[in-house]
Order: C-alpha cells, then structure tokens, then sequence
C-alpha cells in the first residue's frame, strides 16, 4: 500500500501531537506525516517526541485554521497538493456563564471550531474530490451531540461541526470519500487546563449571585474531579483515531470513552430529549454527593487495574 500523507491541524499540545507522533512513528511506515500548528515557536515538544523521524515521516508546517492564506500557503507546500488523510484537530474551549463571555469570544472560538474546519475543507476538498479519495477525520466531542452545563458555545461550535459534517457525508459518499467525527469525552491537555484557568480568573459580576455561585462552587469545584476520574489521555484518543483511519470502512461517528458514552446514550433513548437533561440536572442539583462518591469510585478503580498492570509488566 502507498504511503498516504496525513494532515494534522493544532499540533503544538494535547491529541494533535500525540496522533502526529504515533503515525511519524508507524512501524510499517504507512504514513508522511504534516504536523500543523499556527505558532511554529511551539514545535520543541514535537520535535522532541518524534527524535529521528523528523523530516523522514514528519515534517512540521505552520498553519492558522483562522488564516485563510496559510492554509492555502500550507497545502500549496506539499507535493501535488496531495492530502489522503486531513485530520481537523485544533481547537479551543471556553466556560462559563454567558453573562459573562463577550461576542468577540464567542466568535473566536466559532472562528476556530466550526470555521476553521469550514476553511481547510474549501481548500483541500476539491483536490479530493477530483481524485475521488480521502478520508477527512474530524475530533469533535461529545459536546458534539450533548450539552453540557456552562458549556454552551462551546457546545454549540461542535454540534455545528456536527450538523455541517452529516450533511457533507452524504455528498462525500458520491466521491468515495470518507468522513469520520472522533468524539471524545474528557481528556487531559492544555484545553483542560487553559479552559480551568480561565474559569478561575473569569469576572462573573455580570451574572446573578446563584449563576456565580453554581458555576464556582459546581462546576469548578467538581472539574478536575470530572478529568480525573473519567479522563482520557491524549495518547488514547491518538490511539482509537489511527484505528479508525486504518479501518476498512471507518465510521461515520466514532466515541473515544466508554465511561461515558452511557450519557450520550441517553440522548439517542429519547426522542424528546428531555431525559439526558433530566439526568444532569438530577445529576448536579440534587445527587451530587453520590455522584461525587461515583467518580471517587471510578478514579479508584483504574487506579488500581493500572497498578495491577504496571506490576505485570517485566521489569526495564
Ligand atoms: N481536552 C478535551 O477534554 C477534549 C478536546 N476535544 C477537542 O480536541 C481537539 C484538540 O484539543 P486538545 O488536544 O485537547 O487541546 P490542546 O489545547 O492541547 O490543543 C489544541 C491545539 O489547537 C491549536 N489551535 C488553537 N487555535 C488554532 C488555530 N487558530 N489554528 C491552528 N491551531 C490552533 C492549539 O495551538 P496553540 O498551542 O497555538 O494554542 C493546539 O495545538 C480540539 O478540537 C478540542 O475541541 C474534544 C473532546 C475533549
Ligand atoms: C465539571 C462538571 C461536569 C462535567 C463536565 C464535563 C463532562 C466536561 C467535559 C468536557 C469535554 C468533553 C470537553 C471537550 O470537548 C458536570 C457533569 C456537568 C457536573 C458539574 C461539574
């Protein structure tokens, strides 16, 4: 099988690098990596993981899901445009209540999510088309089909990317090509981090005291809680997205975590939609005690299976 070339945008942190690194590093070399990122001051990491394979398997391209020029100045740089796996990755969170988000910062992180992939696609799109294959792979979220509280532009930038990808998947099809949105819960990276930070600073004298008070002393209170228990690693969702660009007939929508897709199965039991909502809301207002002592029981459980399988392991 030829070597396909592999775009990745956002792979200065977090599942960009990780996926970038683990397809550089193929055993079977099966893949020529472009690892993208818009400030190439942040490429060290990436240099650093990746050691020898650097200009072998990857080479690392600045590009700003924001700039229409550099996308194209970017695909423009690699030979006859050639592009068989695009994976659309960077993007940004923000919290809080809307109370207390300004319209520029709704609209950077709509900018980034959901136009940022709008752009690669005008760009690298046609190319595909006109040689009938491709495979565009998209790491969405679960916030790609269910809100989460004090989520909600965030959310909304996702489910466009969602609503924007099934109807082009349809079209895709014709050209025989494939679309796959990777859908991860919580994961631990710089987005976990910056978005808390944020968080942490946000000036919420614009909301009503309970609106303060639940998003401090609720969602704040419990997030590290929420990545530590049910998070991923950035490493595992590089894993499952290889899996499905390696797969036969990948998937149209693909969750990374098992722990929560029971969540984002309540949306699909029902048709109203009332009753994920009804559960969160149960969820956070008034079981939050056993809800906590779940997520203390889950943290403890895989700490524990990782301990047994870090005593399994011959010693180095
Ligand atoms: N972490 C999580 O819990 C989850 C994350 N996701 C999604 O995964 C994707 C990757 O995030 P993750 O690895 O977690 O977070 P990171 O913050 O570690 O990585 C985000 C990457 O996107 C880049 N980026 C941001 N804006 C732009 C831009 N305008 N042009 C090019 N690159 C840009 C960042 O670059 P820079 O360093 O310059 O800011 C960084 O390389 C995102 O789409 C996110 O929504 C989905 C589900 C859960
Ligand atoms: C902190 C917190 C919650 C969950 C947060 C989650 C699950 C965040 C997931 C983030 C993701 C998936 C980001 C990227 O796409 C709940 C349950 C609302 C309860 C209140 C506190």
């Amino acid at each position: 099988m030829a070597r396909r070339n592999v775009l990745i945008t956002g792979c200065s942190s977090g599942i960009g690098l990780a996926l970038a690194v683990k397809m550089a590093k193929d055993e079977q070399k099966r893949f020529k990596v472009y690892a993208t990122m818009r400030n190439l001051a942040k490429k060290e990491p990436l240099e650093e993981a990746v050691g020898r394979r650097l200009g072998r398997t990857l080479e690392i391209k600045q590009l700003d899901v924001c700039d229409e020029q550099s996308i194209k100045t970017c695909v423009n740089s690699i030979p006859d445009r050639r592009i068989d796996v695009l994976v659309s990755n960077a993007g940004m969170g923000l919290i809080g209540p809307i109370e207390c988000q300004t319209i520029d910062e709704m609209k950077t992180v709509m900018d980034t999510n959901f136009f940022g992939l709008v752009r690669l696609l005008k760009e690298i799109l046609p190319d595909m088309k006109k040689r009938k294959s491709g495979h565009i792979v998209i790491i969405s979220s679960v916030m790609g089909i269910q809100g989460i509280l004090f989520n909600d532009v965030y959310a909304a930038s996702k489910f466009a990317v969602e609503g924007f990808c099934e109807s082009l998947a349809i079209q895709a099809l014709k050209f025989k090509l494939q679309l796959s949105l990777i859908e991860p819960g919580p994961v631990v990276t710089e987005f976990e981090r910056k978005v808390f930070e944020d968080g942490m600073k946000m000036d919420l004298s614009a909301a009503d005291e309970e609106t303060a008070e639940m998003f401090t002393n609720i969602y704040l209170k419990n997030y590290k809680q929420i990545f530590q228990s049910l998070g991923q690693s950035a490493e595992d969702v590089a894993e499952h997205t290889v899996k499905i660009i390696l797969a036969e007939n990948p998937p149209f929508r693909h969750q990374t975590n098992t722990l929560y897709t029971p969540m984002t199965t309540l949306k699909y039991a029902d048709p109203n939609g009332d009753l994920p909502i009804d559960i969160f809301y149960k969820m956070v207002f008034h079981h939050d005690k056993i809800f906590s002592a779940s997520l203390n029981f889950i943290k403890l459980l895989r700490w524990r299976s990782r301990k047994s399988f870090d005593l399994g392991k011959p010693s180095q």
